[in-house]
């Protein structure tokens, strides 16, 4: 089989196994490689990858191009490009989808210099529109008011694509694929990054199920302050969601980013949101409209997010707290 004008993602694991990004990225590659026919092509870097190979096989690869050493073990972004930059030049993919995460903006942006290749950053959507391999990219602009669409003439089309704007396909254990190990030599390079600590990802837990929660209570500037957000953080723990905010809470200190939602924080898709004393501004609004249910609190009738919460509670958050969370222990 040739591989040549394929469609590449770059894939990123989490002790051994593909992040759920990857997983979506190889469901919208698996979609656009059907409807030409290609084929889609996963590039794994890192050390040990043999079942992570084999899991993108099963949701939805024909081919891997495993690059692996124990150099690469952990991401060193300098070395990584190298590693990545030689498996395009053997399988020439017309495309590369890379996860937003941020070890996958920083590889992106350095695969765009050093190939000297266009790059589309936080694509919201990607389709082809003409005959011909080029894809037209779709992302905000002017702080999500406008979307945009972008095409490169440079190859491989470069886009990095934030979690849970694509779905993953169901994995399919059958799918049969080849796992093509690259040879490493002539990737040279110091590491440019040297590790002094790691926080394992247990520590990190609250802001990883931000991501992933179905119930997520949201704070915002109604909160007061930071005392008031301690309590809202307690209630979102006590009914059993994870806890996010809006961008003022981050910027006055109170809250780390990693906690932020909106169009420059996390995009999330829980089940339900319950957003307390949160005005509804077009930045955090992008952030959560996925979600399948949105709860409402604000003292301010004519809140914006009253226009596209599902349902709207008009009160003081301090006050609707404890009578929801007793609606919430009665179920
Ligand atoms: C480039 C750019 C990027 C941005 N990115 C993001 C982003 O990623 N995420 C984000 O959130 N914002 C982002 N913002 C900021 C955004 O524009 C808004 O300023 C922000 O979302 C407002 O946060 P808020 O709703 O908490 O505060 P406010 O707009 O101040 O709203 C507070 C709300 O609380 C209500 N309230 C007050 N007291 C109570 C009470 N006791 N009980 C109930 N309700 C009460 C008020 O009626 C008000 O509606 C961005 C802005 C820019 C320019």
């Amino acid at each position: 089989m040739e591989w040549k004008n394929n469609i590449g993602v770059y894939l990123e694991t989490s002790d051994g196994r593909l992040t759920s990004l990857s997983v979506e990225l190889l469901g919208k590659a698996r979609q656009l490689a059907d409807a030409r026919p290609n084929q889609v092509l996963g590039i794994l870097a890192g050390d040990n990858l043999e079942a992570a190979a084999q899991e993108a096989i099963a949701y939805g690869a024909d081919g891997v191009a495993l690059l692996q050493a124990p150099a690469l073990a952990s991401f060193d972004a300098a070395l990584y490009t190298e590693a990545v930059a030689k498996a395009l030049s053997l399988y020439t993919p017309s495309v590369l989808f890379i996860g937003a995460s941020p070890n996958g903006r920083d590889l992106g942006g350095r695969l765009s210099a050093r190939l000297d290749a266009g790059l589309v950053a936080d694509c919201t959507d990607v389709r082809y529109e003409g005959e011909d391999d080029t894809l037209t990219w779709i992302r905000p602009a002017y702080t999500g008011k406008l979307f945009v669409k972008i095409q490169t003439t440079t190859r491989p089309q470069l886009g990095t694509v934030s979690d849970k704007i694509f779905h993953g396909n169901p994995k399919d254990e059958s799918r049969q694929g080849e796992i093509f190990p690259v040879s490493l030599e002539g990737v040279t390079g110091d590491a440019a990054v040297k590790m002094l600590d790691f926080t394992s990802l247990e520590q990190l837990k609250d802001v990883l199920a931000l991501d992933t929660a179905d119930l997520v209570v949201g704070a915002g500037r109604g909160v007061q302050n930071e005392e008031g957000m301690r309590e809202v953080q307690s209630f979102a723990k006590r009914i059993g969601a994870a806890f996010g905010v809006s961008k003022p809470l981050v910027d006055a200190g109170w809250a780390p980013y990693e906690w932020q939602v909106g169009v420059t924080g996390k995009k999330i898709a829980p089940k339900i949101y319950i957003a307390l004393g949160i005005s509804g501004a077009i930045q955090h609004k992008l952030g959560i409209q996925e979600a399948g249910l949105i709860i409402a609190v604000n003292k301010s009738p004519d809140a914006p997010i009253f226009q596209f919460a599902h349902y709207g509670i008009v009160g003081d958050l301090f006050d609707v707290m404890p009578e929801l969370e007793k609606l919430l222990k009665k179920d």
